[in-house]
């Protein structure tokens, strides 16, 4: 493998992995230089430099470690020069955990009208404004090192479901070439790079991607390709191909992934860090997230129910306020309905990463596993 120079300082040194029972499920510890934290573990996504509707003081409060934001919305607005006068995104925010910025890749793909991509980077339009503007693993880095994050991801394409045999081959290996060309334009120290496994739904692809980004030594790594549209199983036969690739002693960070379900089946495969729009972003249409499913509040049938969400929820929300006054304001679009229900789904999220922690420290993530997915899917 190819050492760096002047060796980066390795973020993720994992303390303790514990393995658990007849898989690659397992509890770490991530070193930043904002903290040591607990895996599996759930990150809120602040696209725009903040999880919508909720403050820092309230994420702390409910458990945050690493939340998430977006190189591509920051580039186009408010530009991350002006992000680096400020001080970088810590102090821009007020948010002093972990940050874990994306390259901008995956949203040029997926929100700007893009225009093409080449070896160079991928030229798109911004959503914005619909001016011109071009992303390349350099100018992706180096925002990147502007905002400041703890950990960055390597500038990749997020080849879209379902694609061909071959485009997957071209993509995947020029998401190879493009990680490489990351790794030499990034050169602050204390911030953790991470590759991102591309190869598409192909097992055969998947395989070359993981072995090939392995053997340029990442100090941990993002699966990517995947919560794109494809049945749960072909994720699931993905990850089985890719994770045990993966070096044990470096985190995996499954890329948009998700429900609860998800979650738990990820984890047995032996996956540490998840991210998901989902859980602020139903909250935004009055849909709340319990162990036994979604619970969309904002239906009639809750008008006269005066109990809270879930009542062995640990939230601000359940704690202090009923069904039936949550769906008053949500009825009355009014601001409040919408921060609680995001506080809820958040809180919801990060607790039950936690209990999936503590179930593989007391080696009954199993059981643990089968009682959740009998009760969720029911
Ligand atoms: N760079 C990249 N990002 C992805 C995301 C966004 C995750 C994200 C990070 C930070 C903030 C928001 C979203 C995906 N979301 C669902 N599937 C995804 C796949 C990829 C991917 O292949 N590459
Ligand atoms: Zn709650």
């Amino acid at each position: 493998t190819c050492a760096f120079a002047g060796q980066k300082k390795v973020l993720a040194a994992y303390e303790e992995a514990v393995k658990c029972g007849y898989s690659g499920a397992r509890a770490g510890r991530l070193h930043t230089p904002h903290g040591v934290f607990d895996t599996p573990m759930f990150m809120p996504v602040g696209t725009q430099a903040t999880v919508k509707a909720v403050s820092p003081r309230e994420l702390k409060e409910m458990g945050a470690q690493i939340i998430l934001s977006n190189t591509y919305h920051l580039y186009l607005r408010p530009g991350t020069e002006l992000v680096a006068e400020a001080g970088g995104l810590h102090r821009f925010m007020d948010w002093d955990g972990g940050i874990l910025t994306d390259s901008g890749g995956f949203q040029v793909f997926s929100l700007g009208p893009l225009r093409k991509i080449t070896e160079e980077g991928a030229a798109f339009r911004s959503h914005i404004d619909g001016s011109t503007q071009f992303l390349s693993p350099e100018i992706a880095i180096k925002a990147q090192m502007n905002l400041g994050a703890d950990i960055i991801m390597a500038f990749d394409e997020c080849i879209p479901y379902p694609a061909e045999y071959q485009y997957a081959k071209l993509s995947t290996e020029r998401t190879t070439r493009w990680a490489e060309r990351s790794q030499k334009a990034h050169t602050r120290s204390g911030q953790a790079l991470f590759a991102i496994v591309q190869g598409g739904m192909y097992q055969d692809l998947r395989r070359v991607s993981a072995n090939d980004l392995v053997s340029l030594d990442f100090p941990g790594y993002g699966i990517g390709g995947l919560s794109v549209g494809e049945p749960k199983p072909v994720m699931y036969e993905m990850l089985e191909q890719t994770v045990p690739l993966l070096p044990e002693n470096k985190p995996r960070y499954l890329m948009g992934v998700g429900t609860p379900d998800c979650l738990v089946e990820a984890v047995r495969y032996g996956i540490d860090m998840f991210d998901c729009v989902f859980p602020t972003r139903v909250a935004r249409n009055g849909t709340a997230m319990t162990k036994s499913g979604r619970l969309v509040v904002k239906n009639a049938a809750y008008a006269k129910d005066f109990l809270p969400i879930d009542e062995n929820c640990g939230c601000y929300a359940c704690q202090n306020f009923s069904r039936a006054y949550i769906r008053h304001l949500l009825k009355a679009d009014e601001i409040f309905g919408l921060r609680l229900t995001t506080i809820h789904n958040l809180y919801f999220l990060l607790d039950f990463t936690k209990k999936m922690r503590q179930a593989i420290l007391e080696d009954r993530f199993l059981s643990f596993r089968e009682e959740f997915l009998a009760q969720y899917c029911k």
